[in-house]
């Protein structure tokens, strides 16, 4: 689905990625978990085009998106979920993944077309992301976590294929958190996903496969279970 290969990221004399080879293959949740600092998120930085590798290719549809604008990448159907979320306060909900889903379609053509209001799609998405109830909510009153999930909604409205998330339970409590994994099992199977959390007990109930990153390099990639049964994982990121 996405092949990463050799992919480095130098940022003056310090290596923040180091040859990186990953490949998320279709409809998989992929953990993406390490120390701070391992390389994590300059990982999904360089995959939306918010970075150019300094060397290293991205596969996507048979092409190299390595290096492309993130509009380019994200047209392509690659979307991201901030760690922080970015909405308008006096916005509804629905308005939000109207505009959403507008903005992935959006062609020389629509210009002059009238514009659709995609009450189907959004009503499809609000429900996966656990809003159907508060589609005429304003953004500012939503609560934390319903924020979140007003994230994640506008990413699946933007009709994105790969989903990359930056910690999408980060500051949430423990049933928002649950929220979010029941979110993310009514996505398994529809979305290729790469998820960086710290949370080590989410990351291992969601991911089919858990990649470890330490001083930007791969440690190891594997099964939720065998990644957490490996000693020097153990060693480097659990503290044991
Ligand atoms: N724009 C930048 N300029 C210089 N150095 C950077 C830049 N972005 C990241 N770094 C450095 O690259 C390394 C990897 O950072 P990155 O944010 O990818 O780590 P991370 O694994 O996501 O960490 P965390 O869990 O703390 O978010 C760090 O040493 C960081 O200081």
């Amino acid at each position: 689905m996405l092949s990463i290969e050799g992919l480095t990221k130098e940022f003056g004399s310090l290596v923040a990625v180091e040859d990186l080879n990953l490949e998320l293959e279709p409809g998989e949740i992929h953990g993406l978990i390490g120390p701070n600092g391992a390389g994590k998120t300059t990982t999904i930085n360089l995959i939306t085009g918010e970075l150019s590798p300094t060397r290293g290719t991205i596969t996507y549809k048979g092409e190299n998106i390595a290096g492309r604008s993130p509009t380019a990448i994200a047209n392509m159907g690659i979307g991201r979920s901030f760690q922080v979320v970015q909405y308008f306060p006096e916005m509804t909900v629905r308005k939000h993944l109207r505009l959403a889903a507008r903005d992935s379609k959006r062609t020389v053509l629509s210009a002059f077309t009238p514009q659709e209001d995609y009450t189907e799609e959004i009503e499809e998405v609000a429900e996966i992301a656990h809003l159907d109830g508060e589609l005429d909510t304003v953004a500012k009153n939503l609560s934390h976590g319903e924020q979140r999930f007003l994230d994640i909604a506008m990413v699946l409205a933007m009709e994105s294929e790969v989903i990359l998330f930056d910690e999408p339970a980060a500051g949430l409590n423990q049933s928002e958190t649950e929220e979010v994994r029941q979110i993310f099992e009514e996505m398994r199977g529809d979305y290729t996903m790469l998820v960086i959390e710290h949370d080590i007990d989410l990351v291992r109930a969601l991911s089919d496969r858990i990649t470890v990153l330490h001083n930007g390099s791969i440690l190891t990639t594997g099964s939720p279970d065998d990644v957490v049964a490996n000693e020097t994982v153990k060693e480097v990121y659990l503290g044991e």
